[in-house]
């Protein structure tokens, strides 16, 4: 987005989800000059049926300020853009609350702007809080000063104090909806890349370790016991020499599909590293689980198979239950001991460590 603003990038390039976010502050400054150029058009007509042609005049200037905004934010001069915004808002505020006084409403708008320079990261948060600070001050100044202008407009004053207030109130929705849908987005994003493996879709090794570490601790607090279990594709790099890299990655792909299906629903599938998986199977001891294991292993080149491929798929297993006290070191070393010696023996098998 902007060469000016809070939210620039040293690199020409910018990976998708960064720039989405980025065009996400664009766009809601485009809108919030669409809709003061929009509003300020509207004033004109409004302050001339008034009678009121000082103000009438004031906003055909101020048209002129919010349109030359809407050129600046296309330009991604958003700072400049949002500086003219909030100098506009806070003259046109003392004008009409000056001469129509603040039963009229119109210094609701120093609200709504407020909101935009704090939520838009286009100045830095000291600037962006002093420039709050001064619109809060002179709202509450005009309403000191400016109660009523009884001469002015008296009978239309209510209508347009509830207009006013209106107007200067949809940009909060808007604004509190946006801010939702953006951190509901940036929320869904963050677990994905900070849980999720990109090709399988499986935890990644992150989360494996962090997962591992507390059902350690949970174990060593209450007993709860719990086994994992360290699986590896067999011959893969014959698959990749022989297929090629994409085709060796749909393996990965259906493999881990299967495994993590035929796991418990409680059971954390994760893949552990090129063609390793991990997974661990909370409140359950060795015994009661080693069957289950094996039936999944010997089922595997059912449900996994490429139609280039007539050998068959299969994977080695190495399945351990963690001791109390163990480390997590101590604990992934005896479960790769376990899947070293499932694939010394021959590979697609089952070595449940001791
Ligand atoms: N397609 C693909 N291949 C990967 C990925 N990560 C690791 N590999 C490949 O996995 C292969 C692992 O080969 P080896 O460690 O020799 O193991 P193996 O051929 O499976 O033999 P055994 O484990 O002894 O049965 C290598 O060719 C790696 O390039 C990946 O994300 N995608």
């Amino acid at each position: 987005m902007a060469n000016n603003s809070q939210l620039k990038h040293q690199h020409p390039f910018t990976s998708n989800h960064v720039s989405n976010s980025l065009e996400q502050t664009s766009r809601i400054l485009n809108i919030a000059s669409a809709a003061g150029s929009i509003a300020h058009f509207a004033f004109i007509f409004l302050f001339l049926y008034l009678d009121q042609t000082t103000l009438a005049w004031l906003n055909v200037l101020s048209l002129g300020a919010w349109l030359l905004t809407v050129r600046l934010n296309r330009l991604k001069q958003h700072n400049i853009s949002i500086l003219i915004m909030s100098a506009e808002v806070s003259v046109h505020a003392f004008f009409a609350t000056s001469i129509l006084g603040a039963e009229a409403g119109f210094q609701y708008y120093l609200w709504p702007m407020t909101l935009l320079i704090m939520t838009t990261p286009c100045l830095k948060i000291t600037w962006s809080s002093a420039i709050a600070l001064f619109h809060m001050t002179t709202f509450a100044l005009l309403v000191l000063y400016y109660p009523s202008q009884q001469d002015t407009v008296t009978s239309l004053s209510s209508v347009l104090f509830i207009m006013n207030v209106t107007c200067a109130s949809i940009p909060f929705i808007v604004a509190a909806a946006l801010t939702r849908a953006t951190y509901m987005s940036q929320y869904e994003l963050m677990v994905k890349l900070a849980e999720k493996d990109e090709l399988t879709k499986l935890f990644n090794r992150r989360f494996a370790i962090e997962a591992l570490t507390f059902y350690m601790q949970q174990q060593s607090s209450n007993g709860t016991p719990f086994c994992i279990s360290l699986v590896d594709v067999d011959n893969f790099k014959q698959v990749n020499d022989e297929l090629g890299h994409n085709k060796g990655d749909e393996v990965l792909v259906k493999i881990s599909g299967y495994l993590s299906q035929s796991m418990r629903k409680a059971d954390i599938s994760s893949r552990w590293g090129g063609e390793e998986f991990l997974f661990i199977l909370p409140d359950v001891e060795l015994p009661e689980i080693q069957q289950r294991i094996e039936a999944i292993c010997k089922d595997l080149p059912n449900h996994v198979s490429l139609e280039e491929w007539q050998q068959i798929i299969s994977c080695s297993f190495g399945l351990i239950q963690v001791k109390t006290n163990e480390s997590l070191e101590q604990a992934i070393k005896r479960v790769d001991d376990s899947l070293y010696q499932a694939k010394k023996n021959g590979r697609y098998q089952v070595v449940s460590g001791h």
